[in-house]
């Protein structure tokens, strides 16, 4: 996804400090991948709202990305050098910060990021939905820093704390920023994936990395949530698949009305390439529906209802599964079987 541009390549010997925010399914799979390819004096931070007993990594590859990166050939790896902390104050000084919390606790995690950033850092948002970057902006002690999105494909689920399933080897879309240094940083990121073996590209154009992948989130997350299967099903499920094609469309024809190019010819194909990707996963939403925990349907099919909404323009399908998953987090919440 996005137009591959030349960002500014980190000069050699140039060394990083970077904190995840978030141990969950992605945020552990990120800190594990950096953490994997590191430099002897790089150092990288998780930062958990939660103790976590061990603090080693272990990152277990799905069979398509085992065979897909070779770093993962042999199977799981353990990863050791990632220093886990509560206290963000821990990691002060970093120059990047990655957001990889769910959307509804964005601007607590940007309190974090403020703690422990330095001066010239910047914070990349990967994290799915609209209003990220506006929830980061809105925490007055990020005003200077380089706020940036970018965008990702990578498939992670969390089995247990600190044991994460990598079950799809995504792309990932990075900003370009306006600041030498914050381009810097953000190219040392994209290198280390690039040395795990994953596919990244640069983009000036954010707003439509981040609708090309609302589309997608749009057209498959609810969906696979409420019917509780995995992508592989996803993909057999010819019902399914019409009802993702319906809701991804109106996304699409949202963007374009707002005079936003999608990074993609078309959104069916796209959906169907991204899902085969991660067939062996279930989608994040359906991973917090089966946790209990709160979705980002707000974020995904809800902001696209509400900016549907406010241009008069009809999203039936879109408003059908925000309601559905209301009421599934409602059910969740309050109870109600039998
Ligand atoms: N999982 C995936 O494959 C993909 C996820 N994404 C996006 O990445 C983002 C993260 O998703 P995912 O990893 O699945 O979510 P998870 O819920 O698995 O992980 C988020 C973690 O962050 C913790 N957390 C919440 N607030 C804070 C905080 N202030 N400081 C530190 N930790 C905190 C959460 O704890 P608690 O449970 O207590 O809230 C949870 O453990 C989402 O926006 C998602 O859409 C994008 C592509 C793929
Ligand atoms: C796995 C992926 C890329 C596709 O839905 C995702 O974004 C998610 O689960 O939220």
């Amino acid at each position: 996804m996005g137009q591959t541009l030349a960002p500014i390549a980190p000069p050699p010997g140039f060394k990083m400090k970077v904190a995840v925010i978030g141990a969950g399914s992605l945020g552990s799979l990120v800190a594990g991948l950096l953490g994997l390819v590191a430099g002897r004096e790089d150092e990288i931070f998780l930062v958990t709202n939660r103790p976590m007993p061990d603090t080693a990594l272990t990152l277990e590859p799905a069979e398509l990305v085992r065979q897909q990166l070779p770093v993962f050939s042999e199977g799981a790896v353990t990863v050791r050098n990632v220093r886990v902390v509560e206290n963000p104050a821990e990691a002060a000084g970093c120059q990047l910060a990655i957001v990889l919390v769910k959307s509804y606790r964005t601007r607590e995690a940007g309190e974090q990021a403020a703690a422990l950033l330095a001066e010239d850092g910047v914070v990349l948002s990967l994290q799915n939905g609209l209003g990220n970057l506006t929830a980061l902006a809105s925490v007055p002690k990020l005003a200077g820093q380089g706020l940036a999105q970018g965008v990702t494909t990578i498939g992670a689920l969390q089995v247990a704390a600190g044991h994460i399933r990598f079950n799809g080897a995504g792309h990932t879309s990075l900003p370009i920023l306006d600041s030498p240094a914050g381009n810097r940083t953000l190219a040392w990121f994209g290198e280390k994936l690039e040395q795990v073996g994953l596919s990244v590209s640069f983009s000036g154009e954010v707003e439509s990395l981040v609708w090309g992948k609302l589309a997608i989130n749009c057209a498959v997350n609810a969906l696979s949530a409420l019917l509780d299967f995995t992508y592989e099903a996803f993909l057999a499920n010819s019902p399914a698949l019409q009802v993702a094609s319906q809701a991804g469309q109106e996304v699409a024809e949202l963007a374009q009305l707002k005079g936003i190019a999608l990074p993609y010819p078309d959104v069916e194909s796209e959906f169907r390439r991204v899902v085969s990707l991660n067939r062996a996963t279930i989608s994040s939403m359906c991973q917090s529906i089966r946790k209990g925990r709160p979705t980002e349907i707000e974020a995904l099919n809800g902001a696209v209802v509400a900016e549907a909404e406010r241009l008069g323009y009809p999203v039936p399908v879109n408003r059908l599964l925000t309601q559905l998953i209301r009421a599934l987090e409602a059910k969740q919440q309050f109870g109600g079987s039998n």
